[in-house]
């Protein structure tokens, strides 16, 4: 077992390591200290030593104030060490190339980000009692080999025999404890598609019973049996060193008196001190496999930051004011390729070569399947292409100016996502939006008001109304429509073809847009037909 823990712990508590450290030695020792005074005590019942009990006094509030100063600073260093890690992945995550972060998934961040945080930051208090503790085992244990050298031997054999049978059955907990969370990830995965998949469950009880049946209560079964089998081991780990720690009673004891020719005040003492060892080892043995848990979540973090580490290498940031403007963007043996875990290709586009002008509206139409997303994606730089090149007038675009280039369109995807604020836009005024929100005939639904719309829970058609135009309002150079007249009333499909789309031209605006309304085609000033990812024409439509 890594101790991922603790170096996290030592690591994040930075220019505080030291004092922590030191408090936590110094409470460990006052804590042993506690034990001698009782000791001194316990020989003379009969009258109060005043120096005893100051002593004693202070003692405990050296303890109290050394435990709750590095009991604090370890939760506030670890709890800022937590929320700036969250920072850091969700920051590296969104410099994520999305092919990349379309095979990381939602959940598997959810997840990771929410329980292991959870797991680690509880454990980090946990350790700082275990710590404290077993500085006073140390402690005690020095105190034991001062009163007879036999009984330090004994507890020392004792305790190696432990830590070693309880280090080796560790490990097995260690695997059991992997197989439960990789049960746990098909849970997640499983309520990811229920909560998405809520209505289409909800229609049908065959399949809610199904996923009931066959997917959550199965999956949980059978995690709930790992964890059995785990936690079983972990009891049968900590009975055994509760039981090692009878046996060292027994021994000191029982076995003590006869090896040892000591008064029987010092045997008296070496009980006790046993005695009052016990309720550090318990803590300890309790805390192991809370801390296992910790060093497993941290590892689990590690593993996913490194994941989103290599789709950032994929994906080179930035250098700003690459490309402000353009005159034409020049596709030239473009292929993209989706992959699967072995690397086989799924699905495949181009090569591509296509030119799209500045000011001219681009239609891309073909059946189902055809590709014509993808290419989107590629279009706008969202995939990056397995090979080929996108060229920007004269310059290719290069892997550390992607970011730069995407900034060029604004988008409108079949799996669009509305925003509740309009981030990233400022200089807008309400007035402006609220007309625009009248122009597309949802001004009884919904309307513009300190900085977001009043209502979002409209028809997917109107939610489209309004991606639309957040779009407009972007007011980039290139815009990137897949199927936004889909699911429109013909009302207003005709005002999206015959007057939005060629205000935008006159605008100077380059319009993608997939469409599958052949009525409309004639808008196009170019008609790119897609067949099983390949270019099968391209038609240029003259409007002078
Ligand atoms: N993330 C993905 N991983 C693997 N294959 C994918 C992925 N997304 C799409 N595909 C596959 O790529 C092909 C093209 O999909 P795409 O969405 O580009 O087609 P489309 O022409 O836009 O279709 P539609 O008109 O139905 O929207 C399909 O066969 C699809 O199964």
């Amino acid at each position: 077992m890594k101790f991922n823990l603790i170096s996290f712990i030592l690591d994040k508590l930075g220019s505080k390591r030291n004092k922590v450290l030191a408090a936590v030695i110094f409470a460990g020792i006052t804590n042993g200290m506690v034990m001698l005074v009782i000791n001194d005590v316990a020989k003379d019942f009969n009258e109060i030593n005043f120096v005893n009990l100051l002593f004693f006094a202070l003692c405990i509030s050296g303890f109290m104030y050394a435990r709750r100063f590095s009991e604090y600073n370890t939760q506030a260093s670890v709890q800022s060490a937590i929320s700036e890690r969250h920072l850091a992945i969700i920051d590296k995550l969104r410099k994520s190339s999305l092919s990349q972060y379309e095979k990381i998934g939602k959940m598997s961040v959810i997840s990771n980000l929410l329980d292991n945080s959870q797991i680690i930051y509880e454990s980090s208090r946990i350790l700082v009692h275990v710590s404290t503790a077993g500085v006073m085992l140390i402690f005690c244990f020095g105190y034991i080999a001062w009163l007879s050298t036999i009984a330090f031997w004994m507890c020392a054999v004792v305790l190696t025999i432990g830590i070693f049978t309880y280090k080796k059955a560790q490990r097995q907990v260690v695997e059991l404890y992997h197989e439960y969370q990789a049960k746990d990830a098909e849970f997640y995965n499983a309520l990811n598609h229920f909560l998405d998949g809520f209505k289409e469950l909800k229609i049908s009880r065959e399949r809610s019973n199904d996923i009931y049946l066959n997917e959550f209560t199965a999956n949980l079964h059978e995690s709930v049996a790992l964890k059995l089998r785990s936690e079983k081991k972990v009891v049968t780990n900590t009975t055994f060193i509760q039981c090692l720690f009878y046996v060292l009673m027994a021994c000191v004891v029982f076995l003590l008196p006869q090896l040892d020719e000591a008064e029987p005040s010092v045997l008296m003492s070496i009980t006790a001190v046993v005695l009052f060892m016990s309720g550090a080892i318990g803590l300890l043995v309790e805390a192991m496999p809370l801390v296992m848990k910790a060093d497993i979540a941290l590892g689990n973090l590690d593993k996913m930051e490194s994941r989103i580490n290599q789709a950032m290498e994929c994906e080179q940031l930035n250098r700003p004011g690459h490309f402000n403007d353009f005159s034409s963007i020049r596709l030239s043996d473009l292929t993209y390729n989706y992959l699967d875990e072995t690397k086989n290709k799924m699905f495949s586009i181009g090569p591509v070569d296509l030119t799209l002008k500045r000011g001219e509206i681009i239609f891309l139409v073909g059946g189902n399947g055809s590709g014509k997303t993808t290419l989107l994606k590629n279009i706008c730089g969202l995939y990056s292409a397995s090979s080929g090149s996108i060229h920007i007038d004269d310059r290719v675009l290069q892997n550390d100016s992607y970011d730069d280039f995407r900034n060029l369109f604004s988008i409108v995807l079949t799996d669009f996502h509305l925003f509740e604020k309009l981030y990233g836009l400022k200089n807008y005024d309400e007035k402006s939006i609220n007309d625009l929100i009248a122009r597309m005939k949802i001004e009884d639904k919904t309307y513009f008001k300190d900085g977001r719309f009043s209502n979002l829970d409209l028809s997917t058609g109107q939610r489209k109304r309004i991606a639309l135009i957040v779009s407009l309002l972007e007011d980039k150079p290139i815009m990137v429509f897949d199927e936004v007249a889909a699911d429109q009333d013909p009302e207003f499909r005709e005002e999206y073809y015959r007057v939005i789309l060629p205000e935008l031209k006159k605008q100077n605006k380059t319009i993608i847009l997939v469409s599958h309304d052949d009525r409309y085609f004639d808008m196009a000033d170019t008609l790119i037909k897609l067949e099983y990812g390949k270019i099968a024409s391209i038609t240029r439509q003259d409007h002078e």
